[in-house]
């Protein structure tokens, strides 16, 4: 038998990829024109163009208002669809993605639209792209939390294909504590949670979305690395954190990649995985975000490795299903 050369990327799970945040510029026109929306570019390249960010505020501006060309179920299909087959291509064997219900809500789009259109690609996910899917429901923490919670009680009582939840949006000034009661109404229900955490607020957000909303993951998380009592707990904890190295460094989190602390946290001994975010807005799939990582940090392929058997080993996927994956992870690692 003659042996191919191994894949250039390792299997991996995606779990920080906010659905929204795959919008494609040439995909937000095609869905304006249907829907007879109005963007205020001339085009594709000039809304891509608009995508140099000062920070996170300015990114959540101009991807919440890209938002208004997604109207019906068959839009958001049309987006998951497109995600999963550029996901395919990046070698994402699992991917846990995000969705905004508060987003589209407020938009006056009904949930049952939202939920429809994105669980029916989903559900089809792995014969029709060959990746397994679970879905998570993120809630606003710059807006009020009886408004999540109550968002939270319509996706229990209609039976969302939900996994978990997640809180995304402006960070500071929106600290973990205030979320308590929609994280003990969705541990009570069974759910999994994570949070974004330490992105652009402080280590003691981490501390706070662990100890009061029992967060089993922490999407983010780079300001861990400010605390040592903290950072010693995570690594000695394996909580996971997805890291999105490209996005921190489009939104100005951190001035650079080489600057930025993904090599310390590894070094700690955190279960820690990269992940894109937001990839046509940071124009990196999670593919060039592992390309970009591998450059910047030289991993070697145990390296490589390690953080593709983290992505699985942080998933919400059950034991067995991990196990599988991290045994095609180690068959790559020793090129079979
Ligand atoms: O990086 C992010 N942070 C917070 N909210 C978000 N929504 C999409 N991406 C992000
Ligand atoms: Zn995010």
């Amino acid at each position: 038998m003659t042996s191919s050369a191994p894949p250039s990327r390792p299997p991996r799970a995606e779990l920080h990829v906010h659905l929204e945040g795959t919008l494609e510029p040439e995909l937000a026109f095609e869905l304006a024109a249907r829907n007879g929306v109005r963007l205020p570019y001339d085009g594709p390249d000039a809304l891509r163009a608009a995508y140099d960010f000062a920070d996170l505020g300015s990114f959540l501006e101009l991807y919440t208002a890209n938002m208004a060309v997604l109207r019906t179920a068959a839009d958001f299909a049309d987006l998951t669809r497109a995600y999963l087959r550029r996901a395919a291509r990046a070698g994402v064997r699992h991917a846990e993605i995000t969705v905004d219900p508060q987003a589209h809500l407020a938009r006056g789009v009904p949930l049952e639209d939202v939920v429809d259109g994105v669980a029916e690609v989903l559900a089809r996910s792995e014969p029709d792209h060959g990746i397994s899917t679970l879905l998570v429901a993120a809630f606003h923490r710059d807006e009020p939390a009886a408004g999540a919670l109550e968002v939270l009680d319509r996706l229990l009582a209609m039976d969302a294909p939900i996994v978990g939840i997640g809180l995304d949006n402006a960070e500071t000034g929106y600290p973990p504590g205030l979320f308590t009661d929609l994280y003990a109404r969705a541990e009570a229900a069974g759910l999994r949670r994570t949070a974004h955490a330490g992105e652009e607020g402080p280590a003691s957000n981490v501390r706070d979305a662990l100890d009061l909303l029992h967060a089993e993951r922490i999407d983010h998380g780079i300001a861990v690395v400010q605390d040592p009592d903290l950072l010693a707990r995570v690594a000695a904890e394996q909580v996971p954190f997805t890291v999105c190295p490209v996005s921190n460094v489009r939104l100005r989190a951190v001035p650079s990649l080489a600057e930025h602390p993904l090599p310390a946290m590894m070094a700690a001994g955190m279960l820690v995985s990269v992940h894109s975010d937001d990839p046509p807005y940071f124009d990196a799939y999670v593919d060039d975000v592992d390309d970009a990582v591998t450059a910047a940090f030289g991993h070697t392929r145990d390296q490589r490795a390690a953080l593709a058997a983290a992505s699985f080993r942080g998933s919400f996927l059950p034991p067995d299903r991990a196990a599988a994956h991290l045994a095609d992870v180690e068959a790559w690692r020793t090129g079979g």
